[in-house]
């Protein structure tokens, strides 16, 4: 590969001295609070103990937080040039993964492949696997006919240079592209629409009958198979086979074995299946790997990407290459894919100067010898090694007994990009592969591929596992935004996909996968061991939150205190942290393009975020002591509409009978029940030193307008209240909350 002369990329390191002002100052703030309640903790109860507790975890939290944003770093691409300067350039292998064609409506499965085909980028380097671990007849049916319609589609985008390429989304109106308004694209835009609206109408038929269509032929294999209990099924959907640089890339449908009582270990299980059956059939260095509702809104993304993996002087500095998750149902009203949007924009960059971007589960470029455990620059000979003598045992071990796939695997460890195939036997070789047996026995999930962890989160795993040997990560973030999902929208859904996020990560915190130790025993730096710790300790932040939003209600009931009292200068202290840090994400929401009512709404989150991260406390220790069994709950996502829709639903919250909103209702039950107590004058006598005031009641009422999706619940009727038996169980619960605070303040 002929050596660029002029740099692909270049860093830039923005200025941040405001922000970092910001967030020294409330640092300064919470650590003079700590002082103020250590100096002053022999005068007051439990209450005030209990609040230092909470506010040093809090701190903890800001440090760990301002570790990763300190010395943000961006860079820029140029795509441009390495097209100019890479004459041939590298192969690339394409994942989806798909899992339920109830929760992830095939429309979206295909939009997102169709807009991975569609990528500026030559088709011949390109080979697209789809895993559906649903089995499914329908996606296998609408994939057949997706493929059909990309074949008109493909050439339609490049001759007119269609920006949005995922149909749904140009349909929609999308597109920001410069296409001329002559009669021709008027009249072949139309043509588009009408093929699309067929395609859509054939699915939609489809999915409404038991089976999509007749069992026979290509599809024969569906006919007696279980989603849980069923053979390989590969089917080459096409297969360039004339290797037209401008024709339809490689297209390979694959539902990998499943056996009852086979642990598959869900999506990371899928991944690997992947992995080897690419492996075998194209081999290609590099991979990405997308979710089937992560669409490629960014075309020239691979060449950006191939930016970053071609132009770093040092491979080291360029282990994978992460895209931002961003979501394109973000409407006005949206809470949840805005906070995650904010998060991203501002904590990220800043992980840039340390080893780099965690990865995040889609829209990341791996470099396959990575993935097949190779470290970092000196042991770059252990791969060439691996040819000698004893390699061939090492690589069985390692890799599994497919002589095709040990084959390729050495072929990738030692940097050789072209693997020409055959087709007839890398079909044969991949099933072996994709067998539910084939890994036993082998390094696939430890060393080898996605690291296996107990459910989910296999993405942060094989993050932690990919920066422990010592590789550095890059985050990849060109306008138009590379990759746009789906974010779940409403409350049930939100607090299911936290729920999976916590419940996997304080798996990983408490398993030999720790960060700590890999930092004390392999390569993973410090700084980068406590953004991982950030992330990872996520679920235990509600412990403290929960007793810090307790502790009004309780110093209420029984008229006590845990704040300073108006007249004390303390007071200030607390006034202007809440007021400075509330400034501060409102500037950090502007900054991002969002409106001061996102910014508004996305209070209402935090809720959410508490009851998944309480849940996915519950479900960690319930899973600890296995009373609770391993599932990966997939998220649902919204069927694609063509036109921006006039759903109302989306983004109110909605509520069902689910244990997932006790806490939520009772915190707030507990809140009112205190409230009342305090404007009746319900509330004990106490020492005049000591009785609550109006800190505490502003306290409670934060909390209050905090759980508003709740107190907007209790309300309403139908799908948008909480049941009533959600009700009754909280208010069981807030009342018991209220004898016991009493019980314990008489003794
Ligand atoms: O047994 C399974 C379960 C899931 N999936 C696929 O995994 C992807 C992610 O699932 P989803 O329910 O959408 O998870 P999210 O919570 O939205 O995803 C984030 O968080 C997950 C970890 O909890 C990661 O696995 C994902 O990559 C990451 O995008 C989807 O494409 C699924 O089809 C499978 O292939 N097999
Ligand atoms: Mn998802």
């Amino acid at each position: 590969m002929a050596k660029p002369t002029y740099p692909l990329f270049e860093k830039f390191a923005p200025k941040n001295t405001i922000q970092r002002c910001l967030d020294t100052t409330i640092l300064f703030l919470l650590l003079s609070l700590l002082v103020y309640r250590l100096l002053n903790l022999s005068s007051h109860g439990f209450t005030w103990l209990l609040a230092f507790l909470c506010e040093s975890w809090f701190t903890f939290d800001w440090v760990l937080l301002l570790n990763a944003k300190w010395n943000p770093l961006i860079y820029r691409t140029y795509p441009e040039r390495l097209v100019e300067m890479v004459p041939e350039l590298p192969p690339v292998d394409l994942f989806v993964t798909t899992a339920d064609p109830i929760l992830e409506p095939p429309m979206l499965t295909i939009n997102t492949v169709i807009s991975l085909l569609a990528a500026d980028y030559p088709a011949e380097k390109l080979a697209c696997y789809i895993s559906d671990d649903g089995c499914s007849p329908l996606t296998f049916y609408s994939l057949n006919e997706a493929s059909k319609f990309a074949k008109l589609w493909l050439p339609f985008c490049k001759k007119y240079n269609i920006q949005v390429r995922a149909p749904f989304r140009y349909f929609s109106g999308e597109d920001i592209s410069l296409a001329t308004n002559s009669f021709e694209f008027q009249q072949e835009s139309a043509n588009m629409k009408n093929e699309y609206e067929q395609l859509s109408r054939k699915i939609e038929a489809a999915a409404h009958k038991n089976v999509p269509c007749e069992l026979k032929g290509e599809f024969a294999v569906f006919s007696n198979t279980e989603r849980n209990n069923h053979p390989t099924v590969l089917k080459v959907i096409w297969d360039n086979q004339e290797n037209l640089s401008n024709g339809l890339p490689y297209l390979v449908y694959i539902s990998r074995e499943k056996r009852p009582k086979h642990p598959h270990h869900f999506k990371a299980g899928a991944m690997n299946v992947l992995t080897r059956v690419s492996g075998v059939m194209t081999n290609a260095p590099f991979m990405l790997n997308v979710d089937c509702d992560m669409y490629m809104n960014n075309p020239q993304i691979i060449l950006h990407a191939m930016c970053l993996m071609l132009g770093s002087r040092n491979e080291n500095d360029c282990g994978f290459v992460q895209c931002p998750q961003r979501f394109y149902n973000i409407r006005k009203d949206d809470t949840w894919g805005s906070i995650q949007q904010v998060m991203e924009e501002h904590v990220v960059p800043g992980v840039g100067d340390i080893q780099g971007p965690l990865f995040v589960g889609s829209g990341c470029f791996h470099r396959r010898r990575v993935i097949y455990d190779l470290g970092p620059e000196g042991e770059r000979n252990k791969a060439t090694k691996l040819t000698s003598i004893n390699a061939d045992e090492d690589l069985i071990t390692k890799f599994g007994k497919s002589n095709e796939l040990i084959k390729s695997a050495s072929d990738a460890l030692k940097g050789r990009t072209y693997y020409p195939f055959d087709l007839l036997t890398s079909i044969e070789a991949a099933h072996h592969v994709a067998g539910c047996n084939y890994e036993s026995g082998t390094c696939w999930g430890t060393k080898v591929g996605w690291t296996y962890g107990r459910t989910t989160n296999e993405d942060f795993i094989t993050s932690l596992t990919i920066h422990s040997k010592g590789w550095r990560s890059t985050r990849l973030s060109p306008e138009p935004p590379a990759f746009l999902g789906c974010a779940p929208s409403g409350g049930l859904a939100v607090i299911v996909q936290l729920k999976k996020w916590y419940t996997g990560m304080l798996e990983i915190f408490f398993s030999r996968n720790n960060p700590i130790f890999a930092t004390v025993t392999a390569r993973l730096q410090f700084r980068q061991c406590l953004i991982y710790i950030f992330f990872l300790k996520g679920g235990l932040n509600s412990i403290p939150l929960l007793c810090y939003s307790a502790l009004p209600a309780y110093c209420i009931i029984v008229n006590s205190s845990f704040m300073p009292k108006v007249h004390e200068p303390a007071i200030y202290m607390l006034v202007a942290l809440s007021a400075i840090f509330q400034l501060y994400t409102l500037s950090l929401y502007l900054q991002t393009g969002f409106s001061i009512r996102v910014w508004g709404n996305s209070q209402r989150v935090g809720i959410l975020i508490f009851s998944g991260q309480l849940h996915g406390l519950l479900r960690f220790i319930t899973n600890f002591i296995g009373l609770s069994e391993q599932v990966f709950e997939v998220t649902k996502k919204e069927q694609p509409a063509s036109s921006d829709g006039d759903d109302v639903d989306v983004g109110r919250f909605t509520f069902n009978d689910s244990p997932i909103f006790v806490p939520g209702t009772t915190i707030l039950l507990v809140q009112l029940v205190a409230l009342a107590l305090s404007f009746l004058g319900l509330q004990p006598l106490a020492d005049d030193g000591n009785r609550s005031g109006l800190p505490e009641i502003l306290c409670s009422v934060t909390v209050v307008l905090f759980s508003g999706p709740f107190l907007k619940g209790l309300y309403e009727r139908g799908k948008y209240g909480i049941p009533m038996s959600t009700i009754c169980k909280s208010a069981s619960l807030a009342f018991l909350f209220v004898y016991l605070s009493r019980c314990i303040s008489m003794s």
